[in-house]
């Protein structure tokens, strides 16, 4: 097996091992900098750490006050409100059990009618009030990151994109068919997330086993966005 350089890596036996380290790095974060910037993700993958988190700040040992998050994406045309939008889901699984600020929340908003001028504005919020300290990152099957899909350029900033096909088929589990999954969404940019300080990034699962073997061994190709992390001097993949 090829080792890959730059990524340091934690095999994990379980689920709750993995929402356990990554809380683990989010949680010395937040002690050793309490205002710190902190980049989220959605998905089924990081939901134990959003509990974890939970669990820590209801025992006091950390609080979100000074924190501010930024979030990877957001679907095109679901109100904030939608069950399955992102906004919706960060509030009920994260933000509404932890005393952050909703003016320190950051999510790209995917209902505006000029979505051009909502990237533009998301990026610059981004570069004023970062960069990242530490970057929460799920693996998409076909190795999206955020919702970069395979042939995005490893250049883009925060950009409006079509959907795959199977990515649409393995998020369309979320919602009552397929074809209710948005075609568009809102997502940083693959440069965006490499200005991250640190990042995790967190795969479990049969699913994304493929994934795993090609970032593991695989070339950096834009092919696959997640292998670009390769590159970068601060990852950590957790996974299992
Ligand atoms: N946009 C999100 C990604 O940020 C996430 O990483 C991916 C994997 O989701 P899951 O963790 O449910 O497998 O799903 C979506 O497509």
């Amino acid at each position: 097996m090829i080792e890959v350089k730059g990524l340091e890596k934690f095999e994990v036996k379980s689920y709750e091992q993995l929402s356990h380290i990554a809380a683990t790095f989010i949680i010395e974060q937040i002690r050793m900098k309490p205002d710190s910037v902190l980049g989220l993700a959605t998905g089924s993958t990081p939901v134990g750490l959003y509990q974890k988190l939970i669990a820590s700040h209801q025992k006091c040992e950390i609080s979100f006050r000074e924190t501010t998050t930024f979030n990877l994406d957001e679907y095109v045309g679901l109100h904030s409100s939608h069950p399955q939008s992102y906004n919706r889901f960060m509030h009920d699984h994260l933000f509404s059990r932890i005393d952050i600020n909703n003016d320190q929340i950051h999510i790209p908003n995917g209902e505006t009618r000029n979505l051009q001028s909502e990237c533009f504005r998301y990026e610059k919020a981004i570069k004023n009030q970062g960069p990242i300290d530490i970057q929460v990152l799920g693996l998409g099957v076909n190795g999206h990151i955020g919702f970069n899909e395979p042939g995005t350029s490893f250049q883009t900033r925060t950009h409006v994109v079509d959907l795959a096909e199977s990515t649409r088929e393995a998020n369309a589990r979320f919602f009552a068919s397929k074809e209710a999954v948005p075609k568009q969404a809102i997502t940083v940019g693959i440069d965006t997330i490499m200005d991250s300080h640190k990042i995790i990034l967190l795969a479990f699962g049969e699913q994304k086993q493929a994934a795993i073997e090609r970032l593991n061994n695989g070339e950096v190709s834009e092919d696959f966005p997640a292998s670009i992390l390769k590159e970068h001097p601060n990852v950590t993949l957790i996974y299992g």
